[in-house]
């Protein structure tokens, strides 16, 4: 068996990244920048007050000084004039600042009479006034690769960008296997159960990036798994669920191999998970997942979801692992790497009272893998542990 690093990283080295598509701006929230791509425009593109007020020279700025009116900027229409000395324009906030004057006093520190005003208050040391070019300039350059949050929405909208090159999404098809499976609203026979996983699976790995397709759930014989695989075709990721160990029934690695499988690995020192199998398969990477549903679920986290973001262009690399102190005392840990379902709470982990890896339940509970390393010692509450988050 190899270890959990060494399959993530036989998985990274099955990895292409996919090619760019380009996108409406409206539609790239979450997607990947394949590209750097850079300002078409300086923000602002002109000095704008910052406040509602009156702009002046701001060597005459002093309580009791007074100046005459003679114009208006708004938003969307600057003053064409200059102000002179003993001069003040109307402005509001967002407005270019006019000629010759260098000072925004607020409306709140003036008494007004007709078309002069009075300095009433204390101006205070900022001018209110945003200077050309202060938020970015034409040319500024956005780094590839990157997940395009709502703040860079809003930022490559400022800069006028209106198409966004972006990565391709992975697709990945997701098949269930298993004589005993029905889909999700349809009425079970007495030995049957729902499939849960590849909903599960979907859910995560549409977080991740991907295009999910869950195909037909395929019967435990070759001929029903060779048509789901056959129907994987065109994914750049297929997922099988189940099968995936030793019993009589379990075909995937058999069939798979029969249909051209070049297997990089099968078997991880992990808990649970541990007949996790991947390679390739017709130009697509595979990934046999086992089936019991938190297994599923936890192979997802470490491997298939870090495997989509490869594919889409960003950095490989392993989930996030945080530190927090252990809440009670656990017991050794075995020959395989433990993923426990646990709850943070308070910054105290306190791992599940079961963790058998078919509970559902106990997995929607948790809201932190806590990992325990191979053959760790028994150790006490209190002793600093790593964690992933859920
Ligand atoms: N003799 C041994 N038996 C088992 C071993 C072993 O080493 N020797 N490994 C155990 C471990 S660890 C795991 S994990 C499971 C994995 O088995 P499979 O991948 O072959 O999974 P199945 O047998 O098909 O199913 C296991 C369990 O999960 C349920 N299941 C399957 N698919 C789904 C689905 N899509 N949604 C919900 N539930 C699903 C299935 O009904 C079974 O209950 O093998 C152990 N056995
Ligand atoms: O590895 Mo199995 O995944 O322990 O339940």
């Amino acid at each position: 068996m190899i270890s959990v690093e060494e399959a993530r990283s036989l998985l990274f080295g099955l990895v292409t990244p996919l090619d760019a598509e380009t996108v409406p701006l409206v539609q790239a929230a979450g997607r990947v920048l394949a590209r750097d791509v850079s300002a078409k425009r300086t923000q602002p593109p002109f000095a704008a007050s910052a406040m509602d007020g009156y702009a002046v020279r701001a060597d005459e700025v002093a309580k009791g000084a007074s100046f005459e009116v003679i114009g208006e900027a708004a938003a969307g229409s600057g003053f064409a004039g200059r102000v002179a000395p003993g001069q003040a324009a109307r402005i509001f906030t967002g407005a270019p600042v006019p000629e010759g004057a260098d000072f925004v006093v607020l409306q709140e520190d003036v008494s007004r009479d007709g078309d002069h005003i009075n300095i009433t208050g204390d101006t205070g040391a900022s001018h209110n006034i945003r200077p050309a070019g202060g938020d970015f300039k034409t040319g500024h350059r956005f780094a590839a690769p990157k997940r395009l949050d709502p703040a860079d929405i809003a930022l490559l909208a400022s800069m006028n960008i209106a198409e966004v090159p972006v990565t391709r999404k992975p697709v990945v098809a997701l098949i269930s296997t298993g004589n005993e499976l029905v889909m999700p609203g349809e009425t079970p026979g007495p030995d049957q159960i729902i499939a849960s996983n590849t909903f599960g699976l979907k859910a995560l790995l549409n977080l991740a990036g991907a295009e999910t397709r869950i195909l037909p759930i395929a019967l435990d014989t070759p001929a029903s798994l060779q048509t789901a695989l056959d129907l994987a075709e065109g994914a750049d990721l297929i997922i099988t669920i189940g099968g995936a160990s030793v019993g009589d029934h379990d075909l995937v690695a058999q069939v798979a191999a029969d249909m051209g499988l070049e297997r990089t690995f099968y078997k991880v020192a992990m808990r649970p998970g541990k007949p996790l199998m991947a390679g390739r398969l017709n130009g697509a990477m595979m990934m046999g997942l086992p089936g019991n549903p938190v297994s599923a679920m936890v192979c997802g986290t470490l491997f298939a979801a870090p495997v989509v973001e490869a594919l889409l262009g960003l950095p490989a690399r392993a989930p996030e692992r945080l530190q927090a102190e252990l809440a009670v005392d656990v017991a050794a840990n075995g020959p395989r790497e433990h993923y426990m379902r646990a709850v943070l709470k308070d910054g105290l982990l306190t791992p599940l009272p079961d963790q058998d890896s078919s509970l559902l339940s106990v997995l929607s509970t948790a809201n932190a893998l806590l990992i325990r390393p191979v053959r760790d010692p028994a150790q006490p509450a209190g002793h600093m542990v790593d964690y992933i988050p859920i």
